[in-house]
């Protein structure tokens, strides 16, 4: 059996149980993208329910057969494309090989048609991986995109388009944020030493984690620093998004669509729990954990829960007009975020994106009314499609005829965060975050003021 086989029968975390091979992980792997293929659903759905038909299986296994699920779903049409098949077994052989590196006779000693392994690969197959290539592959195939998107993300990417795709189909790191409300990151690291945490590159309270070989990374969740507040799990995008609102102590802030609270945690942290916090959502559901990691990591918000129906909105209107800076985390598409999730590039729909664009100018909207004169608007997606980033704050600017400014993004990114101007795209109206340049999610962010 080859070095990378022995990768992929690694548990992340020792203490896990494995039970079935590398070669019956493979044709695990297979089945689930059968079923993700066959009915049209969601990855985490349809490994959850191979868990439950094969309880026999151990949590080292689930997580390993997960990995190769997302591995071939990053790599779904370059694998397809090498191997000359779009078959669920195809993308899983041509993943091996683009994304796991394992030469073809690797392949072939887990594909031997013995016990649970996968039928014995055939000649043909054996070729292809060994001789398939992407030379002649059209960008969207060898960057593993959807055809239609394409355009969009040529527009933001330019000569870089295939360069930054490569990066958004690879795994994404582990990165986590040290709650300044507890301590400094220094004093965080003994905590993770053993996890060989180290600084990230550009946001001041951010470790990076390794992942294990098979792309998994360790349970933190369950660590006695994690469970006292002391980090929460954050992509460094996200925390640079959150440090460039420039939130400050004794402002009105407003987290507008504060979810479980990602980004409410690190407002709080970045006032040291001066200012006033409020944060509230559309959908009362995803609002749902905030509470208990607000009292986790000891941050202070006023968490506002819509009730009834259609009233949504209305839970904020004694702010209008008063609040200091409104994060608008907006609903979006996720493109900048394919390499945690790489389904939802393949479910993505011009449907689905039209409706993130009619809610993001419905957030804006809302947001303008928020904000006091001379206050500001911080809008962030983590989406890489002008549709939902220029063009939706263009809209916005044009239908509040010049209440709202566009505070330049250069100036933003080297008042909250110092040194990342030279690794950023700057486009009209925002900045943009990317994995090939800031290594991180690709975050959109673009800062508003209200005039004076
Ligand atoms: C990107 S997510 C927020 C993630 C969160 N800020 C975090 O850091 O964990 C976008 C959120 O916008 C919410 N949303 C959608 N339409 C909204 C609206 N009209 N008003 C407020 N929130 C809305 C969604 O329910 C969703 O939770």
């Amino acid at each position: 059996m080859g070095a990378g086989s022995i990768a992929l029968a690694t548990p992340a975390d020792p203490q896990e149980e494995t039970v079935l091979t590398p070669a019956a992980r493979c044709a695990a792997a297979i089945e689930v993208l059968a079923d993700i293929a066959g009915r049209r659903r969601p990855a985490a759905d349809a490994l959850k329910d191979w868990g439950l038909n094969h309880r026999f299986a151990g949590s080292g296994d689930r997580g390993g057969i997960a990995s190769l699920v997302y591995d071939a779903l990053r790599r779904r049409s370059s694998a397809a494309w090498i191997m000359g098949d779009d078959s669920p077994r195809a993308v899983l052989l041509g993943s091996l090989r683009l994304q796991q590196g394992l030469a073809a006779p690797s392949i072939a000693a887990l594909f031997n048609g013995e016990g649970f392994a996968p039928e014995k690969l055939a000649e043909n197959e054996g070729r292809r991986l060994s001789e398939g290539n992407l030379a002649d592959a059209p960008p969207h195939v060898a960057g593993d995109v959807p055809e239609w998107v394409l355009p969009q993300l040529e527009a933001i990417l330019g000569d870089e388009l295939l360069p930054e795709l490569k990066a958004l189909a690879r795994r994404a790191p582990l990165d986590i944020r040290v709650n300044a409300l507890k301590g400094d990151r220094e004093a965080a690291m003994p905590g993770l030493a053993h996890h060989g945490a180290a600084p990230t590159p550009h946001a001041p309270m951010g470790l990076r984690v390794p992942i294990g070989a098979d792309g998994r990374g360790p349970a933190l969740h369950v660590e006695p620093e994690f469970l006292d507040g002391w980090y929460e799990i954050q992509d460094e995008g996200s925390q640079l998004a959150a440090m460039m609102s420039g939130a400050r102590k004794g402002e009105t802030v407003v987290d507008l669509c504060a979810g479980g609270g990602g980004k409410t945690l690190a407002l709080a942290a970045l006032t040291g729990n001066g200012g006033r916090l409020v944060a509230t959502d559309d959908d009362p559901r995803r609002l749902a954990p905030i509470h208990e990691r607000l009292r986790r990591s000891g941050a202070n918000a006023e968490v506002r829960t819509p009730r009834g129906g259609r009233m949504r909105t209305d839970v904020l209107g004694d702010l209008d007009g008063h609040v200091d800076r409104v994060l608008v985390d907006a609903p979006c598409t996720g493109t900048g975020t394919w390499r945690r999730n790489p389904d939802a590039k393949w479910r993505l729909r011009p449907g689905s994106l039209a409706a993130r664009v009619a809610e993001q100018a419905t957030v804006l909207d809302r947001a303008g009314s928020l904000v006091r004169p001379g206050g500001r608007i911080t809008y962030v997606t983590c989406s890489l499609l002008p549709a939902e980033n220029d063009d939706a704050v263009a809209g916005f600017l044009a239908r509040g005829g010049g209440a709202f400014a566009v505070v330049p993004a250069r100036e933003v990114a080297d008042a909250h965060a110092p040194g990342l101007a030279e690794a950023l795209r700057f486009t009209a109206h925002g900045l943009q975050m990317s994995p090939a340049r800031t290594g991180t999610d690709g975050f959109y962010v673009a800062t508003l003021t209200r005039a004076g």
